[in-house]
């Protein structure tokens, strides 16, 4: 695991920006096309933002990229809660990615008939080979859960399923999210996460036992792939560094 830290998240999402789009070019000097997962909720706002703007919104081959999502929160596409029309109006609709090459948890049909499809999308783009994406983008909540494997919910030890659904009573709300296992196989991940009301949480996840049901982050260790965790100073306070 590499653990990058920045003054504030303004320097943090410039500094994860620019080694996305260093990431992807080496990257796709030795393939045709590059899978990129996003995260929803706030904190890569500011990220998608500035790689929607120049230098990023020039020199990043969108074309060539083809986007998921870690998770969604079923509900609809208009609701400002929800993560694709998140990544659509910060940065999808701002570079010229090709519409075919974005594959969205649908809101629109029931959350476990969304999920069922999800995988089924997922399967035929691997062509039911290895499932790994180049790049997963992650985010840590305050109360260390991460992609929509909460605290305490069965979702977190599933193993069989790639995409699953299911009922969030603390939010009274469904998820549809990749699992455990999914992210695990990926080339690399990167957690992005930012803000001293989760520096607790920061080190229990990093140096803390481990406990999945209480930290779900803690279950992102990839198998082969990379592991890094971009941070501010702010939620990295609490660690001993
Ligand atoms: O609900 C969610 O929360 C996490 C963390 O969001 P943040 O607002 O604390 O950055 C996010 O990664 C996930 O995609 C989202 O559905």
């Amino acid at each position: 695991m590499e653990l990058h830290i920045a003054k504030d998240p303004a320097q943090l999402s410039e500094n994860v920006a620019a080694w996305i789009s260093n990431y992807i070019q080496e990257v796709l000097q030795d393939q045709e096309k590059f899978t990129f997962v996003l995260s929803g909720g706030n904190t890569p706002k500011q990220l998608y933002s500035l790689l929607a703007k120049p230098p990023y919104a020039e020199i990043i081959p969108w074309e060539k990229i083809h986007f998921f999502w870690g998770d969604e929160r079923a509900v609809p596409f208009e609701d400002e809660r929800n993560n694709a029309r998140m990544a659509y109006d910060v940065l999808l609709d701002k570079v010229p990615v090709n519409p075919d090459n974005i594959h969205v948890m649908r809101t629109d049909i029931g959350p476990e008939q969304s999920a069922l499809e999800y995988e089924q999308i997922l399967r035929k783009y691997f062509k039911d080979e290895e499932l790994t994406f180049d790049l997963v983008l992650l985010g840590m909540g305050d109360d260390g859960h991460t992609l929509s494997l909460f605290p305490g919910m069965p979702v977190v030890h599933e193993e069989e399923a790639w995409v699953k659904a299911f009922f969030l009573p603390a939010q009274d709300m469904y998820r549809i999210t990749l699992t455990a296992p999914v992210v695990n196989d990926a080339a690399c991940v990167l957690f992005l996460t930012t803000g001293a009301n989760k520096a607790l949480t920061l080190k229990s996840v990093i140096e803390g036992t481990f406990d999945a049901d209480k930290f779900p982050s803690q279950l992102i260790r990839p198998q082969e792939g990379e592991l890094h965790w971009f941070v501010d100073e702010a939620a990295a306070s609490a660690m001993e560094l």
